[in-house]
């Protein structure tokens, strides 16, 4: 039976999530807690019994360092790994390099709210969801679906809302449900497909 396997994992904490600064398209390294974040994905994979065929991520070294970390504990160090913008994180646009609770104290809690979490209003200068999706969602279709669909057991490290991008997708939610829907850095979600590409489960082990 085809497995149709895939699995997105957020990248560990970074530097500026523990600084609690903006991020978006900024490239800062993962701290020692997001190293042993992107540690344990690998080793609850591994005690799962997963293994891959394939692995994706982006062009930002968060991500590329959570994947590279989480498959040396599956001891899958020479997996073929694709890296594509494509699944940047969303662009935070001016925002970018500030710190979230000083943005808040700017221009108030709810504009802060929605900019994070709405699924329309973009940031100033940067991408809003929808864009996000408008990036991902075609390169999901064309690069990561069809090795889905073809029986490999496809891994991808990236970011929240490049995630939450395909996840709206996935499980088919509404501009108001992917507002509550929110990622853990370092905690896999496990999606098996059924031959129509629609989900047939989904866990996510932060849950
Ligand atoms: O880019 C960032 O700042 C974070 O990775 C995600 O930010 P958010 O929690 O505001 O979506």
């Amino acid at each position: 039976m085809t497995e149709r396997l895939l699995v997105l994992v957020r990248h560990g904490q970074s530097e500026w999530n523990l600084k609690n600064l903006f991020t978006g398209w900024r490239d800062p390294d993962l701290t020692a807690l997001g190293v042993e974040e992107a540690l344990k994905a690998g080793t609850r994979l591994k005690a799962e019994g997963y293994q891959f065929d394939i692995a994706f991520t982006s062009n930002l070294s968060r991500a590329q360092k959570t994947l590279t970390l989480a498959l040396g504990e599956l001891g899958q160090s020479d997996l073929p790994v694709v890296k594509d913008i494509a699944l940047n994180e969303r662009d935070y646009g001016d925002l970018s390099g500030l710190n979230k609770d000083d943005a808040r104290a700017r221009w108030g809690e709810e504009q802060v709210h929605v900019w994070r979490r709405s699924y329309d209003v973009p940031p100033p200068g940067g991408e809003s969801l929808k864009d996000t999706v408008a990036r991902t969602l075609p390169y999901y279709v064309t690069e990561i679906l069809p090795k889905v669909l073809q029986g490999n057991r496809v891994l991808v490290a990236a970011h929240g809302n490049s995630l939450r991008a395909l996840i709206m997708v996935l499980e088919k939610h509404t501009p108001e449900s992917i507002m509550k829907r929110e990622l853990a850095t370092g905690a896999p979600v496990i999606y098996r497909l059924k031959a129509d590409s629609t989900v047939e489960s989904v866990v996510d082990l932060a849950g």
